[in-house]
């Protein structure tokens, strides 16, 4: 397989808070933020608990992510329940549909197999780096949580051959299957994005749904200044985390390869889950969108 890995690229092993790791650890405080607010759209029981395991990252006050007195901070913590809540009504509606296998893509600390309820039979692959899937592991055994399905993470570097790694895991290309890329584009190579995505689409069975966070463009463009100076200031820079180089529109790109696109905008999807996300444009324009692809059976 063709990797998308740069060749000058050092930064291939961190952990949940080095490298593009402690991302994971910043939404997974988002959700936990989102969890303890009266109107919240998802609960996620075990995202404090990961936030709080997490040694304290040198240099960052991470806790930025749980300031409600930042106003863009606040902003961008309503949009990952909007993100979160909508990738968990994708799950459901996809397993209603019949689908039994789904792949997390980067999951980080996503906790959706522990969380949602599963039909009977259902079967959850999570990818992404090693010392973040122990992480979250040794957390979620320690508070003895069970997965609600057959839960199997599977520790590689997507800008690696990870289609062998989720083939030796057991994972079925025959069978339908629900894809994520939830927060994960704008760290990768624009190669390792094409490469990702032709896989996906290599790998998915008539039946198969494909849900994506998707910023158009060029990623950093949209990021707020302000926003991203009061990151800087608190010793998390995310714009030096994002990948800049030009990449295809991801939506596009599924539907040259036979899938049928639907994309909503993110103002659109707040609007109907009612939360107000009027400061979005400040934290990254009306590039966001949710992008769901399928395919007939
Ligand atoms: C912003 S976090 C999102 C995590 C999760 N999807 C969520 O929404 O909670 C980005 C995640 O992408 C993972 N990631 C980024 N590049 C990756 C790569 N090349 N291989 C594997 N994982 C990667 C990071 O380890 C991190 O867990």
């Amino acid at each position: 397989m063709v990797s998308g890995r740069d060749e000058s690229d050092q930064n291939g092993a961190w952990d949940i808070v080095s490298g593009v790791g402690i991302t994971a650890l910043a939404v997974a405080g988002a959700r936990a933020a989102e969890t303890r607010r009266e109107d919240r759209l998802i609960a996620d029981p075990y995202a404090q608990h990961l936030f709080d395991a997490a040694p304290v990252p040198e240099g960052v006050s991470l806790q930025l992510v749980q300031d409600t007195s930042s106003e863009l901070m606040s902003v961008m913590a309503g949009y990952l329940g909007v993100r979160s809540r909508v990738f968990d009504d994708f799950f459901a509606r996809a397993a209603d549909n019949g689908v039994r296998q789904a792949v997390i893509l980067a999951s980080g600390l996503d906790t959706r197999a522990h969380r949602l309820d599963w039909p009977d039979g259902f079967r959850v692959f999570e990818i992404d780096q090693p010392k973040v899937l122990d992480f979250k592991e040794s957390v979620l055994d320690e508070l003895g949580v069970k997965p609600n399905c057959s839960w199997t993470p599977v520790a590689v570097d997507l800008r690696d051959d990870w289609e062998t790694a989720l083939r030796d895991a057991g994972f079925d290309q025959s069978v339908p299957t629900a894809w994520l890329a939830e927060g994960l584009l704008p760290y990768l190579p624009a190669r390792a994005q094409a490469t990702l995505l032709s896989t996906v689409s290599a790998l998915s069975a008539p039946g198969s749904q494909f849900a994506v966070e998707h910023l158009t463009g060029n990623q950093v463009e949209h990021v707020s200044p302000r926003l991203a100076e009061e990151a800087k200031n608190a010793g998390f820079d995310v714009t030096t985390l994002f990948n800049t180089e030009t990449r295809a529109d991801a939506g596009t790109t599924l539907a040259a390869e036979g899938w049928t696109v639907r994309r909503e905008l993110v103002g659109d999807a707040s609007v109907s889950l009612s939360r107000d996300l009027a400061g979005i444009g400040e934290v990254f324009g009306d590039a966001g969108q949710f992008v769901v692809a399928s395919r007939g059976r």
